[in-house]
This record gives C-alpha cells, structure tokens and sequence, in this order.
C-alpha cells in the first residue's frame, strides 16, 4: 500500500495541496479526476519524489518514502507529453527506463535486449524497434513512453493525462490497451485525468481531488450514486446543482421549491445546493399541475446512447436533462416553450453549503 498521510503543498500563496490523504493499494486501477489547477501534478511530483510535502508523510508498505530518491522508490512516471528522445529509436528509448532500475542494474547486454524485447511485445511495437520515436504516431509514442516506465519494474506507475494528447478514436483504444497491460502485469496504475468519463471508465477506484484534499473515494459507481459533496457532483457532470435554501422542509430557489427528502434534517434558512442528477428528470407539459420546476426549452443533443436537452428556469439557470434513446427517438420540444420538469424528490441530494 502507498499512503499519504496530511501531504500539503504550497506555492507561495497558492496552497495546491491542504492535507491530503490517499491510499493506492497494490494490483489496482485508480483514476484520479481533478479540474485544470487542482493540483494533480503537484501530487504526481510529491509522490514520484521530484518534490517534496511542506507537510505530511508518504510511505510504500510501511516504509517512509521521504527523501528517498525518485529512483530508488519504485514508482515509475509516464509523463503527460512522453518525454521521449527524438532522436533515439523505440528500443533505445525503452532501454534507457533501465538505468533508472530500482532492483539492481542489468549489466549483460543481452538481458537488456531481452527486458526490452517482453516490453516490445508487451505493448505491441513489435516492427518498430528501430524507428526513431519521431517516426511513428502519437499512439506509438504513447506506447513507447508507457514500456519505457514498465521496463523499470515499477510497483505503482503514475500516468500524467496519458491519453490527453490523442485523438478520440485512439483515445478509446488505448484506454482498453492499458487496462489489459496493467492486469497482466498485476501492477498499480494510477491515472491522473481532468475527464470525468475516463476517469470514472477506467478507474476500479475514482478519487476526486477538490481544494487541495481527497473529495471522495470509492467505486465509479459509488461516486455516481452518492457524491459526497456538491463538488464531487460538480466534476461528475451528471448532476444539476440548485443553490437555494431549506424552509419548512422545502427546498426554495429563485425558480421553485419542492419538498427535501424524507429523513433529511436540515435547518430552515440554512443555505444549501440540491443536486439532482440529469437522467432523473422528466419533461412533462407545463400545465401537467405537478410539482417540478418550470423552464422553457433551450436545445438538445443527440449523443448516441441519448438525448441531452438544455432548458432555461426564469431566473436563468440552465438545467440539463438526458433520456436514454429506446427504440423511438423522444418527442422534440419546441424551442423557448414552457415545460416542468418533474422528479421523485427523493432523489434529489441535499447538501449544506461549505464555506469557501
Ligand atoms: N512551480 C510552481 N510555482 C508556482 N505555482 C505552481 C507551481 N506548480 C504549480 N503551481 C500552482 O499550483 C496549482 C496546482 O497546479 P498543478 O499543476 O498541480 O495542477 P493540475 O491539476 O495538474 O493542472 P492541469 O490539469 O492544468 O495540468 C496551480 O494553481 C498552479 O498554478
């Protein structure tokens, strides 16, 4: 087990990291998801050793990991643009992860060849040994960047938005590659990513980084079911969040109220966000004379799988809604024309405020 224990890092006055704790286990898929400037490479470069904490301690199956070198640490690194030698070919570029072996040198030149060799096939470039990395695609490189990490041994390996400079196709493939890749090898793989639906497709386990610390932890599916906080919503893109306040046991807000969830005790007056997940809303006509939220018509997109339509309250919140696309496409709406929305007030998850 890898285990960060209270890590802070600051940048002057930028705290990037506000007493994190994480536990990566061995033989695991964990996904991190964080937006633009959360601080995902801060924590990738504290645990690799390339910084250290202001504050707290890191440890690999009980032993400290403070001050010991990158290299000695049994992490591997796939960094966000590869940083690989342009003009060196595919093998020698593999071949040079090992000198930065932690389990003792390989010194016959055929055990290297040999290493490199499994790590060719194992991330299938086999043919293209001898091309200089400049020389093969993007995905390739990708590939080359990955073996030349796993050819070090590494027990847990850090990938720094490994898909982020791929095209969507490749993107998809890849994430397959790297799964199948990481179960052979038994490894941990954890895959740092400000996209939530590859960070939620990949990771056995998502952890949300959100103002310096772990937001939540767990399985996708988890995350997705209960967000612990409307931050975690947030970054989920599946939900709706309300901002109003509790009264009565309603939830009010500038474009309607409806009732809060049985069972959940929350102080009148008290400033809170609802978050109501897109897939939970139903679109029924504007004089249906249910309860639900009143919104004109914006748009919708065919994405496939489903339909996302956009509607507008009158104190201009856009909510989303998404239906699965069954055997018939949905009814259209007709542009800037009223409709409820309506849903099971049981479902939507209340959340008091925190302060910022
Ligand atoms: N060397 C540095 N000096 C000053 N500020 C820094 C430094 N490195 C990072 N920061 C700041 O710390 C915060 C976290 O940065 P970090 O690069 O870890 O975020 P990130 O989540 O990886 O972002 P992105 O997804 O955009 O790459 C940012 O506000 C960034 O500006």
């Amino acid at each position: 087990m890898l285990t960060l224990t209270s890590v802070s890092k600051s940048f002057g006055d930028m705290v990037a990291l506000n007493g994190l704790s994480l536990s990566l286990p061995h033989d695991r898929y964990v996904s991190l998801l964080g937006a633009s400037g959360s601080g995902k490479t801060t924590l990738l470069r504290i645990i690799a050793g390339f910084d250290e904490p202001d504050s707290g301690t890191l440890s690999l199956d009980g032993r400290r990991l403070d001050g010991t070198p990158p290299h000695e640490r049994g992490i591997g690194f796939v960094f966000q643009n590869f940083a690989l030698f342009p003009h060196l070919t595919v093998e020698q570029n593999i071949a040079f992860g090992l000198r930065y072996r932690a389990k003792g040198r390989l010194e016959s030149r055929d055990e290297i060849a040999g290493r490199v060799a499994d790590m060719v096939r194992l991330v299938g470039l086999e043919g293209l040994e001898k091309r200089k990395v400049m020389a093969v695609s993007g995905g390739q490189r990708q590939r080359v960047a990955l073996a030349r990490t796993l050819v070090t041994e590494p027990g847990f390996v850090l990938l720094d938005e490994p898909l982020g400079a791929l095209d969507a196709n490749l993107r998809e493939r890849m994430c397959d590659e790297l799964r199948a890749i990481r179960e052979r090898l038994k490894v941990t793989f954890f895959h740092v990513t400000g996209s939530e639906s590859e960070a939620l497709m990949m990771g056995e386990t998502v952890a949300v980084l959100s103002r310096g610390v772990i937001a939540q932890s767990g399985p996708a599916s988890a995350l997705f079911e209960t967000p612990a906080d409307a931050e975690v919503a947030r970054h989920l893109a599946a939900y709706n969040i309300l901002k109003g306040r509790a009264e009565g046991g309603r939830f009010v807000f500038p474009a309607a109220s409806f009732p809060l969830p049985g069972g959940v005790a929350v102080p009148s007056g008290a400033p809170i966000e609802v978050a109501l997940r897109f897939d939970r809303i139903r679109v029924l006509p504007a004089a249906s004379g249910a309860e639900g939220i009143p919104a004109r018509f914006v748009a919708s997109e065919f994405t496939g799988a489903s339909t996302l339509s956009f509607f507008r309250t009158g104190d201009g919140a856009l909510l989303q809604v998404v239906a699965p696309v069954g055997t018939a496409l949905p009814e259209p709406y007709a542009e800037g024309e009223p409709y409820l929305l309506a849903f099971d007030s049981d479902l939507a998850i209340p959340f008091l405020e925190r302060a910022a």
